[in-house]
């Protein structure tokens, strides 16, 4: 069995697959906000042959892990981003600087479109663009839902609502303080998605395939009118394409790949954008 570890900032995700078949056997994910309990509810590492690791959490909670890890299972690959990787220059001035979930999701998002735009979810937004040509641009990084929701309970003496409370993210002006919050938060969260995603078309005078991931991407991708399309697995998909373990993976045949959505037309997008900006 492949043991698959994705260890956010709020979450640690794993998933068990099958290097035969190349079928994915099982998947769980336990909160690391506060501290990582290494070894907790991982599935048992004697049916693992093999572990492949992305990491951006903190670099001692690596550390521990794959100490932990190595006692069990010899073959263990940690991703780490680079100035190239598969075709793929990195944008970024320090390439290793660039968090190694967006670099995995660059990988595998381009292996899929030859070249998109990338959104994960997760603790942060984050959002990234990659060339037909292989150039990866850089990109963008804003506060995730949750950390939104939370600022605002730190920075304000009344604003204080419970960000596991899950409540209809919808656009409508909030008439108590939860929805009010969760409203606002929601409606700042795509409008960024929307207005970046639009300046890098335009700035790159075409439209990229929009690939959304993270945890909170089904909330998002509700929200979000552009053509676009939900990917759980694109950070794992990102160790596949680094570490090709299984024949599957060898042939280019990444897990969850979804079907990718025909991109808004350019000039739509343009008069949108020349909206937008009087705003
Ligand atoms: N099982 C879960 N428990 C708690 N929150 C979850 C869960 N699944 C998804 N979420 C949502 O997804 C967010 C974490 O997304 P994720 O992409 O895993 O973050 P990261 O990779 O930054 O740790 C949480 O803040 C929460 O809103
Ligand atoms: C921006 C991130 C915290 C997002 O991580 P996540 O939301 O998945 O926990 C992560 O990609 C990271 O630590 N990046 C390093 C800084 C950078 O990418 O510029
Ligand atoms: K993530």
């Amino acid at each position: 069995m492949i043991l698959d570890l994705d260890i956010g900032n709020t979450l640690s995700k794993w998933r068990l697959k099958d290097r035969r078949t190349s079928s994915i056997r099982a998947r769980g994910a336990m909160w690391t906000r506060d501290e990582w309990r290494s070894g907790a509810d991982i599935p048992d590492l004697d049916i693992v042959e093999v572990i492949r690791i992305s990491n951006v959490a903190r670099q001692d909670v690596l550390e521990d892990t794959v100490r932990l890890l190595k006692r069990r299972v010899g073959d263990i690959h940690v991703a780490h981003s680079t100035a190239e990787a598969l075709g793929i220059r990195n944008g970024y001035e320090t390439p290793e600087r660039l968090g190694v979930d967006r670099w995995l999701g660059v990988l595998s998002g381009y292996q899929l479109t030859g070249g998109c735009c990338t959104v994960d979810c997760g603790s942060a937004i984050t959002m990234d663009a990659v060339l037909p040509n292989g150039q990866h641009l850089g990109g963008y990084i804003i506060p995730g839902l949750r950390l939104m929701k939370e600022s605002l309970k730190l920075g304000t003496r009344k604003v204080v609502i419970d960000p596991e409370e899950e409540v209809l993210h919808a656009l409508s002006p909030g008439t108590n303080t939860g929805d009010a919050v969760n409203h606002g938060v929601f409606m700042a969260a795509i409008s960024a998605i929307n207005r970046l995603y639009m300046e890098l078309c335009d700035s790159q005078n075409m439209t990229l395939p929009l690939l959304i991931t993270g945890g909170d991407a089904p909330l998002i991708s509700r929200g979000l009118r552009l053509p676009h399309a939900c990917w759980p697995d694109m950070v794992y998909a990102g160790l596949e394409a680094l570490f090709p373990l299984t024949v599957e993976e060898k042939r280019g045949v990444l897990a969850g790949m979804p079907e990718v959505m025909a991109p808004a037309d350019l000039a739509e997008m343009r008069k949108a954008l020349a909206f937008t900006r009087m705003l």
